[in-house]
């Protein structure tokens, strides 16, 4: 059964949830189309080849972009490489582009489409969790720069969203528990169902085709979907969905790239709400559940202590830092975000002390 979500940004689309959703793609195109660019890494070729011949079959010019894999796709050098493409090809106002991929994939096809003549139809295939649960909704598009993570991208909706669960079962598992950690973002923002169903479950969670992991792939995109449709540009409420992020970021940025988005924001999730206890707007309790799910889920919750001048200098880059002040989301409680403004430098290093280990986290993510 396909589940569909709507998401209402600067125009409304849906994420549909299901498997065989190929079929669904031509509609999503618009009557007008004439040529579609795919893009997707090598280790989705033999998808990206059967896409491509459907949308033949169906009259259309098909094209393949094959880009980097992971992150080594979110450059400025690659996006040029796509618009190189687009260009060749004449791609049009009423063409489009196809993000087939993970979150890195679909965050550079987003930049792409809304750059090319300032901004042309995506359609988002996740192929990832963390993709499905995240990163193909909500319009967010970046690339990275040597200086940072996503400092360069616009807000660009797609037309749709096809997430197709069965793509999960060639997914690396490492990749798959990754994208857990955005689930659980999920459960400790807004949805403490999702947390309750990994705790009593947290082999099914981890299990491609198990009814528990599609409940949390919906839970989760409903989450994003209401916040998204409230604040797409981030003016306010959006900034939750950045819960983990401030430290995560600062972590991938200083391994450069090596470790995952996922395990990166499962560390700045503790690292959040040790802030937020230190501060004292969280109880020990929370705190404690974060660690739990976490490493129930076999995700890392700790990082290694010799790295704060960089780290803190990852984080004042942070998008959500104004001027000199640092801002982080935390909890009160499960389920009631909120932010801490300019909080004491010695409340940012005693609660590093909390994550902190001799050497870099033996969980291997
Ligand atoms: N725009 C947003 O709102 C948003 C939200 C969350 C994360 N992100 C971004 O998403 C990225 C992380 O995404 P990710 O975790 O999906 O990583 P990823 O895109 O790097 O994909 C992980 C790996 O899985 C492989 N892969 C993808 N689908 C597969 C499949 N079905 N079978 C086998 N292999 C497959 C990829 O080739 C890659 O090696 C980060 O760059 C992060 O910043 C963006
Ligand atoms: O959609 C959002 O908003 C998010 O913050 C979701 C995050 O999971 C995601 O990693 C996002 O790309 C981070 O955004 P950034 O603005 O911190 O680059
Ligand atoms: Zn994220």
């Amino acid at each position: 059964m396909t589940r569909r979500i709507t998401v209402t940004a600067e125009h409304t689309y849906d994420v549909l949830i299901g498997s065989s959703l190929l079929g669904e793609l031509a509609p999503l195109l618009g009557g007008d189309v004439r040529r579609v660019l795919i893009l997707a890494p090598h280790a989705l070729a033999t998808t990206a080849e059967a896409m491509r011949e459907d949308l033949l079959a169906g009259g259309l010019e098909a094209y393949i972009a094959e880009v980097p894999d992971a992150e080594e796709a979110k450059t400025a050098q690659v996006a040029a490489f796509c618009w190189g493409v687009l260009g060749q090809a004449d791609f049009t106002r009423s063409d489009a582009i196809v993000g087939l991929g993970g979150g890195a994939t679909t965050d550079l096809a987003g930049f792409v489409a809304a750059t090319w003549l300032r901004g042309i139809r995506v359609i988002q295939v996740p192929t990832t969790l963390l993709a499905m649960v995240d990163a193909a909704v909500g319009g967010k598009t970046g690339i990275n720069t040597a200086e940072g993570k996503n400092l360069v991208g616009s807000f660009h909706s797609p037309r749709g969203v096809l997430a197709d669960l069965s793509t999960l079962e060639t997914l690396p598992r490492h990749d798959l528990v990754a994208g857990l950690a955005e689930v659980v973002k999920c459960g400790f923002i807004a949805d403490p169902e999702i947390l309750t169903l990994i705790e009593n479950d947290p082999d099914g969670a981890r299990t491609p085709g198990s009814a528990v992991l599609a409940e949390l792939v919906e839970r989760s995109v409903a989450v994003k979907a209401s916040v998204v449709s409230q604040d797409l540009r981030e003016a306010s409420l959006r900034e939750i969905l950045n819960y983990g992020h401030t430290f995560g970021h600062a972590i991938e940025f200083t391994e450069r790239f090596s470790w995952r988005h996922g395990a990166a924001v499962s560390v700045g999730m503790v690292y959040a709400a040790e802030l937020a206890r230190l501060a004292g707007r969280l109880s020990e309790d929370v705190v404690a559940r974060h660690r739990a799910v976490l490493e129930l889920l076999g995700l890392p919750t700790t990082y290694r202590g010799d790295r704060w001048p960089r780290l803190l200098e990852a984080m004042r880059r942070d998008k959500k830092t104004r001027g000199d002040m640092l801002r982080f989301v935390v909890l009160e409680d499960v389920a009631r975000p909120t932010r801490l403004e300019g909080p004491d430098p010695t409340l940012l290093t005693a609660a590093y002390a909390e994550v902190a280990v001799d050497q870099a986290s033996s969980i291997d993510l």
